[in-house]
């Protein structure tokens, strides 16, 4: 690993990792542009883990590449210890890693009842319970069932993406800028629905610009530059670290 870590000195990655998703050394691009250069990180159990930085530093890459939307140049991409690296991303999904992309993230010409069916048809069944079950949850949808997408306001499509996501029942969840675009209230509710998916379980890697706020929730995080991890850390520390805070944070 080459980051220069100076926000934490006890992190050691173990020989046997029991890591959901795990990158390690990935380079990636696209094209013949490399974006990720050795790119070195994890996503353990229960955690929410943001990954920070500056515009075109690689973080929706990694995120692409975790997805099998691109396939690394070199390194592992592995999840629950098996290399996914280049696997499909239909296949992906059935393995239980879902996506919640920036834009474009539901359908807006169809219902709010066909947006959650067609996030589930690579199920093989019981899509009902699950269906009944994210409606539970999620009651501003359950009211909308037969409305278009497109009558949703941003903060609820971004509900509607995050649900879409769960009728695949995944373990983890990578999710691109949530709260893109969003007033900071309908932000807010926007991280307080990314902290109710993850106490269902699923761990979540997510790519945040709102940099505080969204290590504000988060267990852990790295700063990505360059394709390259720069600080890696509990998100508390990183959030006070001076170093961060000058070069990342506007601080
Ligand atoms: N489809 C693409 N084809 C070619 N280059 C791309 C493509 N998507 C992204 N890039 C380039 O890859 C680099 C990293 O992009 P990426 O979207 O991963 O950055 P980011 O850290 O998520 O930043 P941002 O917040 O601006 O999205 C940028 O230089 C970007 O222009």
């Amino acid at each position: 690993m080459t980051t220069n870590n100076t926000t934490t000195q006890t992190d050691p990655t173990p020989a046997e990792t029991d890591h959901i998703v795990e990158l390690s050394g990935v380079d990636s691009g696209y094209g013949d542009v490399q974006v990720l250069d050795d790119c070195t990180l994890h996503l353990d159990a229960g955690e929410i883990v943001c990954l920070i930085g500056p515009n075109g530093a690689g973080k929706s890459t990694v995120l692409k590449t975790v997805f099998g939307m691109l396939t690394p140049w070199d390194g592992t991409v592995s999840y629950h210890g098996r290399d996914i690296g280049g696997m499909a991303p239909e296949n992906i999904v059935r393995e239980g890693i879902g996506f919640v992309p920036q834009t474009d993230n539901v359908f807006g010409s169809l219902t709010i009842d066909e947006n959650l069916r067609m996030g589930g048809v690579a199920r093989d069944g019981g899509l009902e319970p699950v269906m009944d079950d994210l409606y539970d949850r999620f009651p501003l949808l359950d009211e909308k069932r037969g409305a278009k997408a497109r009558t949703l306001s941003g903060g609820q499509r971004q509900v509607l993406a995050f649900a879409r996501a769960l009728v695949m029942e995944p373990d983890v969840l990578l999710i691109d800028e949530p709260s893109a675009g969003l007033a900071p209230n309908t932000a807010q509710d926007v991280f307080g629905h990314v902290e109710a998916v993850n106490e269902l379980d699923t761990a979540i890697l997510m790519v945040e610009q709102n940099a505080v706020e969204g290590l504000g929730i988060a267990d852990r995080g790295y700063v990505l530059d360059q394709g390259t991890v720069r600080f890696d850390g509990e998100a508390d520390t990183l959030l006070d670290s001076d170093e961060v805070s000058k070069l990342y944070l506007g601080g």
